[in-house]
């Protein structure tokens, strides 16, 4: 049976570009997930495998990297703009390109002073809520929690001085982004009187906004450092919780290295690497209290 190819398209896909621009102290955030796609004249690396016309797809993530410094991120249009013009114009059998992004949305986080946050952000509108009740027909015990609560701060972490063995490859660092998903659950003092039940809105409300000023407010050694903050500043300012447990993934942003293409990366692009990630968990209570929630929050 004779065959011919139909339409055919390659690229990089999901390239996660992270851009900080500082403005001083002041830093702006653009996180995206950039795709190439190119078609041309791609017939021969399919019939006979000749990659003459073939721009490698490790070329084109490069080039994401690189704009995103060269050009900065405007836009996700802009950038997608650039991005197209860059491959159709510049290489002959390329005729066709299509950037396909996704732009995650960051806010500032509120400080303690009723500022916003120079250089922390949380991710837009992902994060959810949960809660468990139990009733012995006596006893209550209700454990709320949050999911998915993304933030990040550009700056004010470093990672230094720890252990250092035959496997040990890691660079000290005293400026890197720390960002995390935060799930972490809170058990409340409250087991029977009904009159004296809390008011669970308001609650999670300032649960929330204390996990997150404290994650903004913390200059960071270790992200173990800045759980126990997270959890130290509910316990300390919210007295009806007793038990705080997060469960807390380094989600390990790359600065990614520009010098082949004679450019400097002063902490401005990386490469915002999905797994493997550390994970660091931890319970925090009041002193005198016991711990209840279970280890393996997945089982909650
Ligand atoms: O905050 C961190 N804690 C660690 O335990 C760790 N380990 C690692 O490789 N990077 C980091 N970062």
């Amino acid at each position: 049976m004779p065959t011919i190819l139909g339409q055919n398209q390659y690229g990089k896909a999901e390239n996660r570009v992270v851009k900080i621009t500082r403005d001083g102290a002041t830093h702006h955030i653009k996180d995206l997930n950039v795709s190439v796609a190119l078609s041309g004249d791609m017939d021969e690396v399919h019939y006979s495998g000749s990659n003459a016309n073939v721009l490698p797809t490790d070329t084109t993530k490069n080039t994401v990297f690189a704009f995103a410094k060269e050009y900065g991120i405007e836009s996700a249009e802009q950038f997608g703009i650039h991005l197209a013009r860059h491959f159709v114009t510049s290489q002959e059998p390329v005729h066709r390109a299509r950037i396909r992004i996704e732009e995650y949305a960051w806010e500032r986080i509120e400080t303690s002073d009723a500022g916003e946050a120079k250089h922390s952000f949380v991710r837009k509108g992902q994060e959810i809520r949960t809660a468990q009740v139990t009733f012995d027909g006596e006893k209550w015990e209700v454990i709320s929690g949050v999911k998915d609560l993304t933030v990040l701060n550009s700056t004010n972490s470093e990672f230094w001085g720890y252990i250092k063995d035959k496997y040990t490859t890691l660079k000290e660092t005293y400026d890197r982004i720390l960002a995390t998903d935060v799930s972490g659950k809170w058990r409340f003092n409250w087991t029977d009187d009904e009159q004296t039940m809390p008011d669970w809105e308001e609650s999670y409300e300032q649960v929330r906004k204390h996990l997150l000023q404290a994650f903004a407010e913390t200059y960071s050694l270790s992200l173990q450092q800045t759980l126990y903050q997270m959890g130290a500043r509910v316990i300390d300012n919210r007295s009806e919780i007793d038990e705080v447990r997060f469960s807390l993934p380094n989600k390990h942003n790359f600065l990614v290295d520009l010098e082949p293409f004679g450019l400097k990366n002063d902490n401005e692009v990386y490469y915002a690497s999905d797994r493997p990630y550390g994970l660091i968990e931890a319970t925090i209570l009041r002193d005198g209290c016991e711990a209840r929630i279970p280890v393996d929050l997945t089982n909650l």
